[in-house]
């Protein structure tokens, strides 16, 4: 059976949520997501503990500093071996290069373009030139440059990325099913059969699970739209 292509986003500090909502996706889900929000709370030994449940852990700290820090910090999480480790392009090449160094052999370093949360105006507001489109493809050809493994973008830019990077590791958040959801803070979204037929890898999807009353059935009726 091959793996689904779901990456569930546990965002919270309370673990024995974390746990339980792990525990009833386990079967529609082909990893977990830990980001800011728990890692802040719970640290290495939450993401072990996460890890023990036996599902891949991908590690969304998007770290963003300095090569020499990120290099570091880097470092200081090899022993988590996780599958999936996310830095920002905004690092610049250098620190991508070093980032991907000091990674462990079997840890893919993706690197998110433009978050799924801002639009070309917000683009503008920071002091960047062009669309989503524009900077996706920029930031996308530097990642592959600096010897990664794949890159974070919406479903709005994965085609034309993956046209530049074929074989390229793609990470798809801003994901809503069709029905049912809004989209809160996210501004760049699509379904998660939209998403993968745009070229995802990998579907990022947080809210429309964990917070659903079921959120078992709500991972079943996505999986069945894939
Ligand atoms: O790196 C990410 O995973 C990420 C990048 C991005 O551009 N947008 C984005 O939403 N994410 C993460 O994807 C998840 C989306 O959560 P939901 O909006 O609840 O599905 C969150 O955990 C975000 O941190």
């Amino acid at each position: 059976m091959t793996r689904s292509p779901i990456y569930v986003a546990i965002d919270t500090p309370d673990i024995t949520r974390a746990k339980e909502i792990a525990a009833r996706v386990h079967h529609h889900v082909g990893g977990i997501k830990l980001g800011l929000e728990f890692f802040s709370a719970h640290g290495q030994a939450g993401v072990r503990e996460m890890a023990s449940i036996g599902l891949p852990i991908f590690l969304d700290l998007k770290l963003h500093d300095i090569p020499n820090t990120v290099a570091k910090a880097v470092q200081a999480l090899a022993g988590l071996q996780p599958a999936i480790l996310t830095i920002h392009a905004a690092g610049g090449l250098a620190m991508m290069e070093d980032a991907k160094a000091a990674a462990p052999a079997g840890t893919k370093v993706v690197a998110v373009t433009v978050l799924t949360s801002l639009d070309g105006e917000d683009l503008t507001s920071i002091g960047v030139e062009g669309d989503p489109h524009a900077q996706v493809s920029r930031l996308t050809l530097l990642a592959k440059q600096a010897g990664l493994d794949g890159v974070v973008c919406s479903a709005h830019e994965v085609k034309a990325a993956k046209k530049l990077w074929p074989h390229g590791f793609f990470v798809v958040p801003g994901i809503r099913p069709a029905t049912g959801n809004g989209t809160g803070d996210q501004k760049r979204v699509m379904t998660p059969r939209q998403a993968l037929d745009q070229g995802a890898s990998i579907l990022v999807i947080g809210r429309p699970i964990t917070q659903a009353e079921d959120p078992d059935q709500a991972a079943r009726a996505i999986e069945a739209t894939l």
